[in-house]
């Protein structure tokens, strides 16, 4: 063998020495890390924030889950797009929008009634609680029921558009103001009054609140199996599947931001994430993955096709600059030529209510999701007449076609009761913000009914916007991060050992 043969042997031996105790390494470290897991689960997240925040911070790409690809179910994008389009628009232009005044302050009614249950609020934390604004921080013109002129531009007509193709885009050449019109898909009874509270959304941060046990698991319980039921295998209409997802969705956004932000421990107040709570709950079922990136391209969906009211609406807090701001970005967001080209119609909502029966359909539908006032009424007499919380509810399981008519159209009454203020804040922002997004996508009709354009809200569009940022935060979560965390979680308990509670509960 010639002298240079030999030294690059030599080299190739050195180099493989060089793997192996990198991978002895790799290995000490992973072993450890296990251990710390599964004997302090608290301890363990500190240690997989850690490792993760030195991922990010690395000069390295933090490691991309591969796991997601092709298209979303029901959908007209796949997973690659949106989470490239997500991480390179859309998260960081709602990341500082919902920031602005006119985003960050939320009108909500949060000491309501519960119509089903006495109130148990079961929540254990300080964080719970939610911090109202003082009178004098919320912007002055939030205060009024304003209804500034309409601008001189009238609703446009749609001729001369090419051949023949319906155009669904709602457009809307004039903003009317901010409104108090019915929402089809909502509860309606949210109506300025002495109950109605502006809340920082900011300063309230959707995260781990410690809510969860019996009161908890009976708002789900109420959600999936009285007012939007899981599908059955060959389920005909596609229409209440979308609702199911739409529900299951927000669920899993939820579940995420939960685990992002836990509180590691109580007694030193440190927060950081809980990667075992966020794959037991959200990563081990790609179900709810794909409903969660579906729910995020549903909602974004609705906010293209809204595109020229949001550009119209006005954005006054009285503070001049930050209102410019918040109407820049909207205008980034919602005429943004990358996320045109990448995805230009996240959900193809004309390819619903399409069947004879799908005005029906529709109205059944609607309500499942709103909350109409009659419930209320009808629930008082019954409360009258029935002593017994238990009684009362079996009467509404079991008794009349009425009752279960009445009972199936409650999705937004649960959340007022919710236990925990923090989560019922949250929860009536998303719900709102859901329902406003159905109302964009199916309740307005430009094309058989111009003379009635859409109008929103102010809520109502600061809910969907806000609503969109949840979803946008969670799809990034589970991108960055699902592989890393399905890793580390799975070299603990493998995923296939483990059946929660409440999988147990459901499948008796
Ligand atoms: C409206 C609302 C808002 C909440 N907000 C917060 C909050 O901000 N902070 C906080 O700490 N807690 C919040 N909670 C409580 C939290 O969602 C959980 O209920 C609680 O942490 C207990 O979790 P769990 O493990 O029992 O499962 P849960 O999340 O309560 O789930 C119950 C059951 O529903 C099913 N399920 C779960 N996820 C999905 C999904 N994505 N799709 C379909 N089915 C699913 C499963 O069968 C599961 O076992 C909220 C609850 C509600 C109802």
């Amino acid at each position: 063998m010639v002298k240079k043969d030999i030294i690059v042997k030599e080299n190739e031996r050195k180099s493989r020495n060089d793997n192996k105790k990198w991978v002895i390494v790799g290995a000490v470290i992973t072993v450890l890390m296990a251990s710390a897991l599964k004997y302090d689960r608290r301890a363990s997240s500190s240690i997989t924030t850690l490792f993760f925040k030195d991922q990010n911070s690395s000069c390295h790409c933090p490691k991309v889950s591969q796991k997601y690809t092709g298209i979303i179910e029901d959908c007209c994008c796949d997973f690659e797009t949106v989470d490239s389009i997500n991480g390179e628009v859309l998260h960081p232009l709602l990341k500082e929008l919902v920031t602005t005044p006119f985003f960050r302050y939320f009108k909500v009614k949060l000491g309501c009634r519960c119509p089903f249950w006495p109130e148990d609020g079961m929540c254990r934390l300080r964080d719970c609680s939610v911090c109202e604004c003082p009178e004098n921080e919320f912007p002055e013109p939030f205060k009024k029921n304003f209804h500034p002129a309409l601008l001189s531009t009238d609703f446009m007509c749609q001729e001369g558009k090419s051949q023949g193709s319906v155009d669904r885009t709602v457009d809307n050449g004039a903003f009317r103001g901010w409104v108090e019109t019915d929402n089809p898909w909502t509860n309606d009874d949210e109506t300025d009054n002495d109950d109605m509270t502006y809340v920082n959304l900011q300063i309230n941060p959707e995260r781990y609140t410690g809510y969860s046990g019996p009161s908890a698991r009976r708002i789900w319980d109420a959600v999936y199996t009285e007012n939007c039921p899981k599908y059955p295998a060959g389920e005909i209409f596609q229409e209440k599947k979308v609702l199911y997802k739409l529900i299951s969705g927000l669920h899993s956004s939820i579940s995420v931001h939960i685990g992002a932000e836990y509180l590691l421990h109580e007694f030193t107040n440190q927060w950081g994430e809980n990667p075992e709570l966020i794959n037991d709950r959200v990563l081990r079922y790609p179900d709810r993955v794909q409903n969660l990136y579906f729910t995020f391209l549903f909602v974004l969906r609705s906010v293209m096709k809204a595109a020229n009211y949001l550009e119209h609406a006005e954005y006054n807090t009285g503070n001049n600059e930050a209102d410019l701001k918040s109407h820049s970005l909207v205008k980034q967001l919602v005429h943004n030529s990358k996320l045109q080209a990448a995805c230009p119609l996240p959900f193809d909502e004309a390819k619903l209510w399409q069947g004879q029966s799908g005005p029906q359909l529709k109205q059944t539908i609607q309500m499942q999701f709103k909350n109409i006032r009659f419930l209320s009424q009808t629930y008082l007499y019954l409360r009258s007449m029935y002593y017994s919380t238990a009684k009362r509810y079996a009467i509404f399981k079991s008794s009349s076609n009425m009752s279960t008519f009445i009972m199936s159209t409650y999705c937004s009454a649960l959340m007022d009761c919710v236990g925990c203020e923090k989560c019922r804040l949250w929860g009536k922002l998303q719900i709102l913000g859901l329902g406003t997004a159905l109302k964009i996508l199916f309740s307005v009709d430009d094309k058989n009914y111009p003379s009635e354009p859409l109008q929103l809200h102010r809520n109502e569009v600061i809910a969907l916007l806000n609503l969109l940022n949840r979803l946008s935060e969670s799809v990034k979560l589970v991108h960055e991060k699902a592989d890393m965390i399905e890793n580390i979680v799975h070299i603990v308990e493998p995923a296939s050992t483990k059946t929660s509670a409440w999988q147990s509960i459901n499948q008796l």
